[in-house]
């Protein structure tokens, strides 16, 4: 049997929760509409990023009560989220129990230099990034799991695609390479040497990547499993609409049939209102979540 905290176990669990769809809930009443709904997985936090973006301030950890009561309400794995560079965060959440860790740049960072060593944990982590380069120093550190960042808690899906196609179109790029430029490519990315070859020898990333951040409709997450994403996380788009389980179970199933437009057309029908949107250019860019971290 495989030892418990690996990097081939931790990166296993993630491939586990491949084409599925992974839910913010702040509370275990919406822990159980998403797991109802058919979510691989629900992440625990104290506010969704459109609320977070709203209420300004410090945004932490979420309180371990409600951790708990959330981990207590549903079957399927929890997440939750951790400041980037908050490794006590990090250690408060692993005795929980928890079941993955996400160093979100949706909270307000610990650290602006230093990420957390995720190496010395056992219990796994999922990471943000915007480019292939930031991915691959996730990796390197120990993240097991990426998810692009997009623009969270702004229901505009622009940043996620942005974010995806650019990560897509490096992968493409290492994989044209001769062997002699990697070195150089890694320079260039900032970006381990020895992840760099594995990727421009796989044509993928080592770990599983997941779209994030304004995806707020059933082809918005259609949109993002077509550019390469293997699952969506979701968290305004569901718990800011209007009808939250009706959304949340046609984001699932549109994850799912991400290929079939028949299927995207029927369960994109009377979903009620979406969240409202914000447009990115009137975020300044030093609110921009996707800013943080590096
Ligand atoms: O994992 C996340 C970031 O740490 C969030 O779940 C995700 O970004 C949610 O964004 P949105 O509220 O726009 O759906």
């Amino acid at each position: 049997m495989a030892e418990k905290g690996t990097f081939t176990v931790k990166k296993g669990l993630a491939q586990m929760l491949k084409g599925g769809v992974i839910m913010d809930v702040t509370t275990p009443e919406q822990a159980k509409i998403a797991e109802e709904a058919g979510a691989c997985a629900v992440m625990a936090l104290e506010r969704v990023p459109a609320d977070i973006r709203a209420a300004g301030g410090v945004a932490r950890m979420a309180d371990p009560t409600v951790i708990l009561r959330i981990m207590e309400a549903v079957t399927i794995p929890v997440m939750a989220k951790c400041r980037i560079g908050h490794f006590v965060e990090a250690q408060i959440l692993e005795a929980l129990g928890i079941d993955y860790i996400d160093e979100s740049e949706v909270l307000t960072p610990a650290d602006e230099k230093f990420h957390v060593n995720k190496h010395l944990f056992k219990v796994p982590f999922v990471c943000g990034a915007r480019d292939l380069g930031e991915a691959l120093r996730r990796i390197g550190e120990g993240a097991a799991m990426i998810r692009t960042k997009g623009e969270p808690g702004t229901g505009n899906v622009v940043e996620a695609v942005r974010h995806m196609r650019r990560v897509m179109d490096q992968i493409r790029w290492l994989k044209g390479l001769p062997k002699e430029e990697l070195m150089t490519a890694a320079k260039d990315l900032q970006a381990p040497y020895e992840l760099v070859v594995e990727v421009a020898e796989t044509g993928r990333l080592p770990v599983v990547n997941f779209a994030a951040g304004g995806i707020a409709t059933p082809a918005d997450a259609a949109l993002m499993m077509q550019l390469g994403a293997d699952g969506n996380f979701v968290g305004s788009g569901i718990f800011k609409s209007k009808d939250p389980m009706k959304r949340a179970r046609a984001i699932v199933a549109a994850t799912t049939y991400y290929d079939d437009p028949y299927v995207l057309a029927e369960v994109s029908k009377d979903l009620g209102e979406a969240m409202p949107g914000i447009e990115i250019r009137n975020i300044a860019p030093e609110e921009r979540m996707q800013e943080r971290g590096w």
